[in-house]
């Protein structure tokens, strides 16, 4: 899906009148404006203050000026100097008191759009980190990268001056016409006319621009999608030598971007010069009208320099106004976008009557698992299931029989369509989470390593473990003597600039981490990459250490593993085909007496 197009809100289904929603796109990105104004309301009031302030100062200048002209002037040729001091005066300490609302007005807004975007980049993540795996697999990271960065640029750039831009010329023309008019309202009559012309460009550059934009943030956000699903996939991409077809897709998506933005640019040029000529025309209007009277003394002097400057002020903020119109429309589509990402429900809820669950046995159970993803076909078909508290279950099968799915529903990444999962007799989905993230632990393939400190990668397991409880955890797991021989020992950086760790280091390091957090049930999806014999032999023992003394279900990938287990299940087709101890298995025949047969013959093989 692309950047612009309105997403269904949450709940509407694919048949929902377009209208009705973007009306309650509009709705909820209001409701998130006002969120966001509400706790600001003090400074944006006080900048509203500020704004209307400056653009009274400044609209006082001419005014002065023609009273200076037409009455100060005289004054001082008949002797009487006062009123032209008085005047002066007065313009001096508008001018600056004008200058010091502006700035004040700069630093007014700036405190209250650096707390809003402060507080909307903060809602971004926190709530996209709330929501469900089931999210995360449908939404792409490019598009997740374009909420917390472009989306969020977008609105940043119309908050950083933008807003108030916009307010100020808006009343700066106002002020400027009703001043004019107030003054002389034959030259308020020249303004009148030239903003009919004024009203028409504005209105062609108004619907020209919304398409552009639309255009333009259309084709930014399909090459930023593109460049991080790239680098996403960049080992792939080089591994299958994809290097130049990628390159040209993306060289295309770069070329339509610059297409638009130089459209875009076009666009601002015939509305600028449009409007520089209606305010010529309309300044040579009211000087050549007020010139024609001051000729028959009908006008005084000074009343026809205030009308030109004040017809020259009226038409200068249009052009600002047009410049932020468009950073304008980017923000509101962005804060659409960004209120649709806020407005996602995890399709995990927490539970609303949470039962806690303090020391778990972690004795399992699936009753009549029904489980598909999405609106997707059921993947596990009545499942019933009884884990004894303490037994070690391997779950072997072949490729897609639905292991990982079996995985995933016992760490609630996912919950069922019927039937349930129970710890300890306790619906998954009714244990408080804080307790079921304590009591069951999911060690992945990937043993995904954050940046930072090998000691911090394993602390994670159990936060706030101190440097003694890192290391013992590292040793039973026999992985101490590798960290130890680290460069910087548990302090070494593993990240993009420190050590690189291979595939066994990793996973010996994400066992430390989990028996550290010394969860009741652990859930473990076996590494398919084959070690060294060494790294292979370390792996087995911190694993035996790892199972010894808790529940454990494992997608077991090695036959010493599956060997160790108390039990093997056989997954097919989303069913248990085979259940019991593995030499009882062997010994009767059968799927798993097959496939020990082939795991020997490869082991006898290599
Ligand atoms: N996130 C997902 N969205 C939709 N379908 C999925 C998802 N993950 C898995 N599936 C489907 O569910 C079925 C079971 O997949 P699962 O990953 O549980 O199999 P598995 O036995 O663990 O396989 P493997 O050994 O290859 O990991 C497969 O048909 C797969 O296509």
């Amino acid at each position: 899906m692309n950047a612009t197009t309105v997403q269904v809100p949450a709940g509407a289904g694919p048949e929902a009148d377009p209208r009705a929603v973007s009306r309650a796109v509009r709705r909820r990105s209001l409701a998130l404006l006002r969120s966001l104004l509400r706790p600001v309301a003090r400074p944006v009031w006080g900048t509203v203050a500020l704004v209307v302030g400056a653009q009274l100062a400044a609209v006082a200048g001419p005014a002065l000026v023609a009273y200076g002209i037409d009455h100060a002037l005289p004054a001082l040729r008949d002797g009487n100097g006062a009123p032209l001091t008085a005047v002066a005066g007065t313009y001096l300490v508008v001018a600056v008191l004008g200058g010091f609302l502006a700035a004040a007005t700069v630093r007014a807004s700036a405190r209250a759009s650096q707390a809003i975007l402060l507080d909307l980049r903060r809602r971004v993540f926190r709530h996209t980190q709330r929501l469900s795996l089931e999210f995360h697999e449908r939404y792409t990271s490019g598009r997740i990268i374009s909420r917390q960065t472009s989306d969020l640029d977008a609105v940043r750039e119309l908050l950083d001056g933008g807003v108030t831009t916009l307010a100020a010329g808006a009343l700066s023309m106002t002020f400027t016409a009703v001043s004019l008019a107030v003054l002389d309202w034959r030259s308020g009559l020249v303004l009148l006319v030239a903003v009919v012309p004024g009203v028409l460009l504005s209105r062609w550059f108004q619907r020209r621009s919304q398409a552009q934009y639309r255009t333009n943030r259309t084709a930014a956000a399909r090459t930023i999608v593109r460049f991080v699903e790239t680098m996403t996939g960049i080992r792939a991409v080089q591994a299958f030598r994809r290097e130049p077809q990628v390159q040209a897709a993306y060289d295309e998506l770069a070329e339509e971007y610059r297409r638009s933005s130089a459209g875009s640019i076009r666009l601002n040029g015939w509305f600028d010069s449009g409007l520089v000529l209606i305010g010529n025309v309309t300044l040579a209007g009211v000087l050549l009208a007020g010139g024609l009277r001051a000729l028959d003394g009908d006008l005084a002097v000074g009343v026809l320099v205030a009308a030109v400057l004040y017809a020259r002020r009226f038409f200068a903020p249009l052009q600002q106004i047009a410049m932020f119109y468009n950073a304008f429309q980017s923000a509101t589509a962005a804060l659409e976008k960004v209120a649709d990402l806020l407005a996602e429900e995890p399709s995990v809820p927490d539970p609303a009557h949470p039962v806690r669950l303090p020391a778990a046995r972690a004795e399992v159970r699936f009753d009549g698992v029904e489980f598909g993803y999405g609106d997707g076909p059921a993947v596990l078909h009545r499942l019933d299931l009884h884990v004894p508290s303490g037994q070690t279950v391997a779950l072997v099968g072949a490729t897609g029989a639905g292991k990982s799915t079996i995985a995933k529903l016992l760490v609630r990444f996912y919950d069922v369509r019927t039937g349930a999962v129970t710890i300890d007799g306790i619906d998954v989905r009714d244990v408080d989470p804080v307790d079921l993230r304590r009591a069951v632990v999911m060690v992945t393939q990937e043993a995904y390593l954050f940046s930072g400190s090998v000691a911090a990668n394993i602390a994670l397991g159990r936060p706030g473990a101190t440097r003694g409880e890192v290391e013992a955890a590292a040793r039973a797991v026999g992985v101490h003597d590798l960290v130890a021989s680290l460069p910087d020992g548990y302090d070494t950086e593993v990240d993009k600039r420190g050590v690189r760790l291979s595939a066994g280091q990793r996973q010996l390091v994400s066992f430390a981490r989990a028996f550290l957090a010394d969860p009741a049930l652990l859930v473990l999806d076996e590494a398919t990459s084959s070690l060294d014999v060494p790294g292979e032999v370390l792996v087995q023992e911190g694993l035996r250490t790892l199972l010894a003394d808790r529940t454990a279900v494992v997608i077991a990938h090695r036959l010493s593993t599956v060997m160790g287990a108390d039990r093997v299940l056989v997954v097919e087709d989303g069913r248990v085909v085979e259940d019991g101890s593995p030499a009882d298995l062997v010994a009767t025949g059968g799927r798993f007496a097959d496939l020990h047969a082939d795991w020997q013959r490869s082991l006898d093989r290599a």
